[in-house]
């Protein structure tokens, strides 16, 4: 199939986020990639100049530590790795900061952990300084707060904290910077007859065969790109996954020239508060819906009544955030619930009217209230895929 014209999607575009990975930006484990950064910073510093805001969300922390700490191999032990992160953050940003300052663009440094987003008072922090910074013309640049996680609550990969960012600041585009030219039909360094994908959909349910994990350094691969451009597409983002090594990609990119690939978003952009709750990655129960009322969130836009609950799993209070699933086990929703893992255990399917009578007292009629709801894009089998 020929391959696309310039792409509309991206020219003229105003608000972009920008990932550099870690396999790209630290040259296969040999420390930062510098010449390298310059050539990325000069080309972002263009696309300031056209007026296009920017945030940059760059990994490299780790491996970069490592570096200076002469490690040769990534450590398992926690510990050890938020050491390196600790050391290779300074010298990442110090080294952003440098070249940026040469295209008298300041930046600033974010860091961010999971929590801090699930928390609505610490999202709506996080979401007003960076527009604020995007505001003063200062480059936000962000990694995930690495010192601090532990395994149970990191992002892990960068890939999913641009895309959260790209919800919060409802960029245009996201740019997932990385050490192949674009998506393949397979993974390229097992399957060489592997074909790049120019543009597909982002919900095309085709991509998860397609998509395999990440190198040595990376933490996704392509798995962790596909599910960050799917989350960016609910904030009608479309995400582009190209080589960083291409020369002047980012200019190119901004002047529609089709590098890479493009996911697209076929979302109607969602409210802020839906995209928080969409970022809510870490959930603490299951609810498992009937046919009824699995149409009726879908199709009307419907809270959720105990009476559509079959069952429910885990444990979790009143306001976690819950996975709601259909009878095959596919997710359906997440929202914040109104009655703990107990209380909902025991009106599930039971009307309303009832839940005074079983539990004594009635705080909500649902038990999910619709603006505490935020549907799971389904992944659909599209016929539109250019390689
Ligand atoms: N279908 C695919 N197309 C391209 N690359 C793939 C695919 N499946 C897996 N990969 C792997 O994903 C790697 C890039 O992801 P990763 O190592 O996490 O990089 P980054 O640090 O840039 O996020 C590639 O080096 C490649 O080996
Ligand atoms: N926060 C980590 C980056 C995690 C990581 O490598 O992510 P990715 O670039 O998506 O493979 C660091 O700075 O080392």
């Amino acid at each position: 199939m020929e391959k696309s014209g310039k792409r509309k999607e991206l020219i003229n575009k105003q608000r972009w986020v920008v990932k550099i990975g870690s396999s790209l930006l630290t040259n296969n484990g040999q420390g930062l990639d510098k010449p390298a950064i310059a050539g990325w910073v000069k080309q972002m510093a263009r696309l300031r100049e056209q007026g296009i805001e920017l945030v940059l969300v760059s990994s490299g922390a780790v491996a970069a530590g490592m570096r200076r700490l002469g490690w040769k191999s990534r450590p398992h032990a926690m510990h050890e790795l938020q050491a390196a992160a600790a050391v290779g953050q300074m010298a990442l940003v110090h080294n952003y900061e440098k070249e940026f300052l040469k295209y008298d663009l300041q930046t600033a440094q974010i860091l961010l952990v999971h929590d801090d987003l699930a928390s609505r008072e610490r999202y709506l922090n996080a979401r007003s300084t960076i527009k604020t910074l995007i505001e003063l013309g200062v480059v936000p640049i962000v990694n995930e707060n690495d010192t601090v996680v532990t395994d149970e609550i990191r992002f892990g990969d960068n890939d999913t904290l641009g895309a959260l960012v790209a919800n919060i600041v409802e960029a245009d585009v996201l740019i997932l910077l990385t050490d192949q030219d674009g998506m393949y039909t397979d993974d390229p360094r097992s399957n060489p007859n592997a074909k790049l994908l120019d543009r597909v959909p982002a919900s095309d349910e085709r991509l998860d065969e397609m998509a395999g994990d990440g190198g040595a350094l990376g933490r996704g691969g392509m798995v962790t790109k596909v599910r960050a451009a799917r989350l960016a597409a609910l904030s009608g983002t479309h995400t582009v996954i190209v080589g960083g090594r291409l020369p002047n990609v980012i200019d190119r990119l901004a002047d529609g020239e089709p590098l890479g690939t493009l996911l697209l978003s076929d979302e109607e952009p969602q409210t802020a508060r839906k995209n928080w709750l969409s970022g809510h990655l870490q959930t603490c129960g299951e609810i498992i819906l009937d046919d009824g009322a699995v149409e009726s969130l879908r199709e009307q836009g419907s809270s959720l009544l105990s009476v559509g609950v079959t069952d429910v799993f885990g444990s979790f209070n009143r306001g976690d955030m819950v996975l709601c699933l259909d009878r095959e086990g596919n997710e359906v929703a997440r929202g914040l619930v109104n009655y703990c893992a107990l209380d909902a255990r025991r009106i599930a399917g039971q009307s309303s009217e009832c839940i005074e009578d079983i539990l004594g007292y009635m705080d909500e009629v649902e038990l999910i209230h619709r603006d505490n709801l935020v549907l799971s894009l389904m992944p659909t089998n599209v016929v539109e895929m250019e390689l």
